[in-house]
């Protein structure tokens, strides 16, 4: 469904964006589809700095996690100033609060993460004792678990910030999101995208979501081209298991699906953020079942003692 009888298509929307480089790409590349579809809609962007954006000295868990990037956003939706916010859905909380719906998910980029260095070519060639910075939990546990020899710290700011430190000499590399780089025109600075096996992405990391009023049925009939069945039934899975474990809180937690041969093949993990405790568990199923396989996948994890591991990170 898209310009309906009931939905003719529309003649204005407004686009609420946070002003990263990144969100500004995303929040264009989506007005640019919904111009294509709808020639004569005047779209607009609404741009918008956030608490997450401004709170850079302090690990986001510390202090208030992934809602930090979207309250604002949702305020210019619920005062009518934008019709629709255009999410990084790795950003999006696990549980979204009661007027707002996320009725269409795009499909994918690469959803991995990527090995950035200026002197190595991967994590296997880093000599003892060298310096991965990355500010996310899921990937520092996996770095601990896998190359213990390295040093792993802190890295916030936006890509290009990230970007700079590196470049500066504060890091040996870096650990980022392979969409973003791609997104941005970065794609060259990729020195390795890590396999699946190696960095488990985060709940619906390289898909973006849009999200308006829950009311606003017509946007939804106007967003249904732009939606990806299987992107969409993907990262519900994945979010599924990350709400079932981790609720608001920032953990170090993975869960990616795929589509492999019409069915949802679904991956997940827990750890410690030293890498020193971790449980893995996978399931396959129907793709029209997704959240059910993210709850079953939970319970797999807790079943191997989630539960413990997240009680000690307190
Ligand atoms: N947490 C910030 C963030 N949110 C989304 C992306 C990348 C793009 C995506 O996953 O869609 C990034 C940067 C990163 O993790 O390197």
């Amino acid at each position: 469904m898209s310009a309906t009888p009931d939905f003719p298509a529309p003649e204005r929307l407004v686009i609420a964006t946070r002003e990263s480089r990144l969100a500004l790409w995303q929040a264009e590349h989506v007005k640019a589809r919904l111009e294509a579809l709808y020639p004569g809609c005047r779209v607009e962007l609404l741009g918008m700095t956030t608490r997450g954006d401004q709170i850079l000295d302090r690990p986001l868990a510390k202090v208030g996690g992934k809602g930090l990037f979207v309250k604002e956003l949702e305020a210019a939706l619920l005062e009518e100033r934008a019709d629709i916010a255009v999410h990084s859905m790795k950003d999006v909380p696990m549980q979204l609060t009661e007027p707002f719906a996320l009725p269409c998910i795009s499909a994918r980029e690469v959803p991995l993460d990527a090995f950035v260095s200026p002197r190595y070519a991967s994590l296997a060639d880093m000599p003892p004792g060298t310096v991965v910075g990355t500010s996310s939990m899921r990937r520092e546990s996996q770095l601990h678990a896998q190359f213990p020899f390295l040093a792993v710290t802190s890295l916030r700011g936006n890509l290009d910030t990230r970007l700079r430190k590196l470049d500066e000499g504060q890091y040996d590399a870096i650990i980022l999101a392979a969409a973003g780089l791609r997104r941005l025109g970065l794609a060259d600075r990729i020195r390795a995208e890590l396999p699946s096996e190696v960095s488990l992405p985060a709940a619906g990391q390289g898909a973006l979501g849009i999200e308006c009023l829950a009311k606003r049925t017509d946007i939804a009939a106007w967003l249904a081209p732009l939606n990806d069945a299987d992107t969409s039934a993907c990262v519900r899975a994945e979010r599924a298991v990350a709400r079932a474990l981790a609720g608001s809180c920032e953990v170090p937690l993975g869960a990616y699906a795929e589509i492999r041969a019409g069915r949802l093949w679904l991956r997940g993990f827990v750890a410690l953020p030293d890498g020193s405790r971790m449980v893995r568990a996978e399931r396959e199923g129907d793709a029209a079942d997704a959240e059910g396989l993210g709850l079953a996948l939970a319970g797999d994890l807790r079943a191997q003692g989630a539960e413990d591991i997240l009680a000690r990170l307190g």
